[in-house]
């Protein structure tokens, strides 16, 4: 894998507040890699120093083998970033504000091409300011590309998007990786870290507390998976004790969740009482450890609350 972000003991302070602190991590050519973290976590203060934006106080931030510090405006011109709609001139058309922000970069992508992938050709002379939300977050992906940008920064894609623009925004995303483009997201949803990133970095207090696959963030670090059931009025709340990898119950009125260890035994054990006692199991629905689970774990043992 070619190193194109590398990262070493990066550490940024304000007065007394250490946002970024020592941070070290490489990010490949082609992945999707995903910054997620509560807030204040440093997340933007890390994203920016990388951008150029922000100087941080010691450490090295390399960027396509660049040293951030040294080459800042080589830097920009390689990178793209995705700008919130309040950054763009509401009153130009959308073909006015995608040949502004091509005019600010040496070398330029193909602007009807990357309007044709954005459905943007009927759009061109629309006003930014008279466009859905869904829409303008097109236009941003858009002016993002317009230098035709080996790395793609995306602070929070989906923001306010529906279920559906979601997904096509997931996909697009994909898409720029497959074709050789390194993607850094920062997101708040776990289910788009989850679905979208090839490598999440969980950031709490400026440090990185954890840094793999979500699957693997997962399968390390989810440990308990649930199982839940109707509470039909023939079960006895003590005779689960005998299921033996079950780690905490929730009993409600209508449903009993058990979070067990090794879904496979519990199944087994509680399929045997039922048998045993001459109740059935209704209702059953198995729920495996998801990244948000990770994330509550992980970032809860830090003792920070999460939004
Ligand atoms: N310009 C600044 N001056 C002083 N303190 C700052 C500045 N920028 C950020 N901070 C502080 O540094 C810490 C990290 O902030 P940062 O914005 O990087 O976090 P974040 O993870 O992006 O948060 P969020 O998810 O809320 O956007 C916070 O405590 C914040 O208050």
């Amino acid at each position: 894998m070619t190193t194109v972000i590398q990262l070493e003991h990066v550490r940024k302070q304000y007065g007394a507040k250490v946002a970024v602190d020592g941070i070290s991590l490489q990010i490949g050519k082609g992945e999707i890699f995903g910054i997620v973290g509560p807030n204040g976590a440093g997340k933007t203060t890390l994203i920016e120093i990388i951008e150029g934006l922000r100087l941080a106080d010691s450490g090295m931030a390399l960027v396509l083998g660049m040293d951030i510090r040294k080459e800042a405006e080589a830097v920009k011109q390689r990178i793209g970033v995705l700008l919130q709609s309040t950054s763009i001139p509401g009153k130009a058309k959308v073909k006015e504000v995608l040949g502004l922000f091509a005019s600010f970069y040496d070398k330029t992508a193909d602007i009807d091409e990357i309007s044709r992938i954005f459905g943007l050709a009927d759009k061109q002379n629309v006003y930014f300011k008279s466009l859905s939300g869904g829409w303008k977050q097109r236009v941003s992906l858009a002016l993002s590309l317009i230098n035709d940008p080996d790395i793609v920064f995306l602070d929070e894609p989906s923001m306010g998007l529906d279920p559906n623009a979601r997904s096509e925004m997931w996909a697009t995303i994909q898409r720029l990786r497959d074709e050789g483009r390194t993607i850094v997201v920062t997101t708040h949803y776990m289910e788009e870290a989850e679905a979208l990133c090839d490598r999440v970095a969980i950031i709490d207090s400026g440090r990185v507390i954890a840094l793999d696959t979500p699957q693997k963030l997962i399968t390390m670090l989810g440990g308990t998976k649930g199982i839940s059931f109707s509470n039909t009025g023939s079960i006895k709340k003590e005779s689960l004790s005998v299921l033996t990898y079950v780690v905490n119950i929730e009993w409600e009125p209508a449903l009993i969740k058990l979070h067990s260890t090794d879904l496979d035994q519990t199944l087994k054990q509680l399929f045997q009482l039922a048998a045993d006692e001459n109740w059935m199991v209704r209702g059953l629905k198995l729920e495996e450890a998801s990244m948000n689970d990770v994330f509550n774990k992980l970032t809860l043992q830090q003792g920070v609350g999460v939004r």
